[in-house]
This record gives structure tokens, C-alpha cells and sequence, in this order.
């Protein structure tokens, strides 16, 4: 079946409690405005917005038998299950919901933890869920001011506030994150 982005929508929606719909329409309108500003193609924003958390509230022993399935055995699997939604997310947007676009599915797959060598979409997307309308986290005015004029100083500093989060915390860390971190702070320098 060809999912329409109005089918898409039920589909999505019906698998998560309302509020989390509601962040995940904050992050589609979000996408979309960012994508304009800086330059990536605002459909394939609004496709991975729709299904970026659509595995968000699956139980999680449907999230490792997804992530068990894969050929080698995900690394993820070792960090904390709030992070396993994103790679089943872009598993299931292939598999259930026909999405074949590898850079909406890698904006799906990196959501959360982000990577080295972001694409221009990943950022926007996975910006996005940092400051769309419903966040509210110390710090995110402060991120949305930085959205305003750059996509890399906006990401590095909301990876800045969730690394710190997790530290404060003592918990551990995916380290994906911190390289990508990394990764974005290095392109800042190079454009200096
Ligand atoms: N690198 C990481 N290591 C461990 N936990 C992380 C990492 N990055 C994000 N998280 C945690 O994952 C959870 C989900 O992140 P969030 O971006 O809010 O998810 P969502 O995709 O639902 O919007 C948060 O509790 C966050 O602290």
C-alpha cells in the first residue's frame, strides 16, 4: 500500500497518546520552517517530522525484537532504550510505511542521537525536535534564538544541553552523540 501523507498521519498519530502527537506536529511545522531557511527540501522535512517518534511508545520488547532482527546486532541495544525508537523508526518507515528515501529515512534514524557528518536534513530535523513550539527545557530560547541565523550553532548547542543533562545525571552516555557534537563544533571552526 502507497500511504498518502493524510493516511500517514492516522497511521502515526494513532500510535502514540495525544501529547505526543501534538510534538510531533510542532516538529513537522518546525521542520518545515527550517528547512526553508536553510535550504533543505521541505517535503522530505515534513515526511521524516511525521514519522520520527512513530515508535516512540511501542513497547520495548517490539523495539529489540526490531532491533535483534537486524543483521549484526545494534549497538544501540547497550544504550538506554529512550534511544532505540529512532533506528526502529526509520526500519519501520521503510518496511510498514513504504518510505525508500535513504536521507528522510537517516533523518528518521538519527533523530535523537545525531551523527558524524549530518546531513543537511538530519539537522533540520533533528533540530527541529529541540525547539519546536512545545519544548520547554532550560536552555531552548536560547537554542531557538541560535536557529534564527545558524543550523550548527543552534544543533551543537542543543547536544550541549542534552550531553550536560546526561552528565548532571550520571548516566551514560551514547557516544554517537558526543561525536557528532564534535563533528558540528569542528565545521563551525572551519567556517570561522
Ligand atoms: N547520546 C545519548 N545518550 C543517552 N541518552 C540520550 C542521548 N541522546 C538523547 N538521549 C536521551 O534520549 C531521550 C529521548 O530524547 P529526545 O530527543 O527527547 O527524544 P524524542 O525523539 O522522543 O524527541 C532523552 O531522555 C535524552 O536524554
Amino acid at each position: 500500500m502507497v500511504y498518502s501523507r493524510e493516511d500517514l498521519i492516522e497511521a502515526v498519530s494513532s500510535q502514540m497518546p495525544a501529547k505526543r502527537w501534538e510534538h510531533t506536529k510542532g516538529v513537522m511545522e518546525t521542520a518545515v520552517i527550517l528547512a526553508n531557511r536553510f535550504g533543505a527540501d521541505p517535503q522530505k522535512a515534513d515526511l521524516a517530522a511525521i514519522l520520527h517518534d512513530v515508535a516512540k511508545y511501542w513497547p520495548v520488547e517490539k523495539l529489540r525484537e526490531v532491533l535483534e532482527e537486524q543483521g549484526e546486532s545494534s549497538e544501540l541495544l547497550q544504550y538506554d532504550k529512550q534511544l532505540w525508537h529512532a533506528e526502529v523508526g526509520a526500519i519501520v518507515a521503510e518496511r510498514d510505511y513504504g518510505v525508500t528515501d535513504t536521507e528522510v529515512l537517516d533523518a528518521i534514524r538519527y533523530h535523537t542521537s545525531g551523527r558524524v557528518g549530518m546531513s543537511l536534513l538530519d539537522k533540520v530535523v533533528c533540530l527541529a525536535d529541540y525547539v519546536e513550539p512545545g519544548r520547554d527545557f532550560p536552555g531552548v530560547n536560547n537554542i531557538r534564538e541560535l536557529a534564527n541565523h545558524s543550523l550548527e550553532e543552534a544543533l551543537a548547542a542543543g547536544f550541549d544541553s542534552t550531553i550536560g543533562h546526561l552528565l548532571s545525571r550520571r548516566q551514560i552516555i551514547f557516544p554517537l552523540t558526543v561525536l557528532a557534537r564534535n563533528d558540528l563544533i569542528k565545521q563551525l571552526e572551519a567556517n570561522s
